[in-house]
């Protein structure tokens, strides 16, 4: 790994961990009853602070301000869902002390999220679990996810591609680095993100059913899904 490439691991993995969910939300999520409705407010404030912060972890990409501004927009709008995904597999997969792993998975469970999308989604918070990525490699892949360059809307095609695969180079070599054992991980860990794009297409299932029962979404959800 060169000196380039051990600064920007570093430059993601500040940014990654410096952009997190409120201790408020997650605090909210351990105390407040649990009715389907109570639930289902609080998984949508978890799902706005996420859209957040993943706008603030976007900008301290190296490279990602310098896109075209309308690129920005769409590989952010394109990648929100997956990038969510893969953020709360992570935080679902580490058996936090506070007890909020099981909290969290509880109000999913009871949010009037219908079942057909629990077993899929709940398979991959598995099967990212058993993965145990380090958290460079949970910041590089969320990052590889954001610079996906066949997102709707995506102009200049070759400049986001350029940009993704830096990063894909990196997290190569970083796989062969952390886990010399297993000469199969990086593959895995990309397998993971042909998972997530499956599970993008239950979320836009999972909105719609949420809105036939009425169910309100913040103004920035909508904005970035496209929900009126
Ligand atoms: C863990 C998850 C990724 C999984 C269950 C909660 C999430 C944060 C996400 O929720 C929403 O997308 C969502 C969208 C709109 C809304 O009002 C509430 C939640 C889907």
């Amino acid at each position: 790994i060169t000196k380039e490439q051990r600064a920007l691991i570093k430059a993601i993995l500040d940014a990654y961990n410096r952009h997190q969910i409120p201790q408020d939300v997650t605090k909210k999520l351990l105390q407040e009853q649990y009715s389907a409705e109570e639930n289902f407010l609080l998984l949508t404030e978890v799902a706005t602070s996420q859209v957040q912060v993943l706008v603030e972890f976007t900008k301290n990409i190296p490279g990602f301000l310098s896109l075209d501004r309308e690129d920005q927009i769409a590989l952010l709008k394109g990648s929100a869902v997956e990038a969510m995904f893969l953020r709360s597999a992570q935080v679902l997969s580490e058996k936090k002390p506070s007890g909020y792993t099981e909290v969290l998975e509880e109000r999913i469970r009871k949010s009037g999220m219908s079942e057909e999308f629990m077993t899929p989604m709940f398979n991959f918070y598995k099967s990212i679990g058993e993965l145990h990525m380090t958290q460079e490699e949970q910041a590089l892949l969320t990052t590889i996810t954001i610079l996906t360059p066949d997102r709707p809307y995506v102009k200049s095609h070759e400049a986001v591609e350029r940009l993704q695969e830096t990063m894909l180079d990196v997290l190569r070599k970083l796989c062969v680095l952390q886990h010399p054992q297993e000469p199969q991980y990086f593959a895995r860990l990309l397998g993971r993100l042909t998972e997530l794009r499956t599970l993008h297409h239950y979320h836009v299932e999972m909105l719609t059913s949420w809105k036939t029962n009425d169910h309100k979404f913040t103004p920035l959800l909508c904005e970035i899904w496209d929900v009126q």
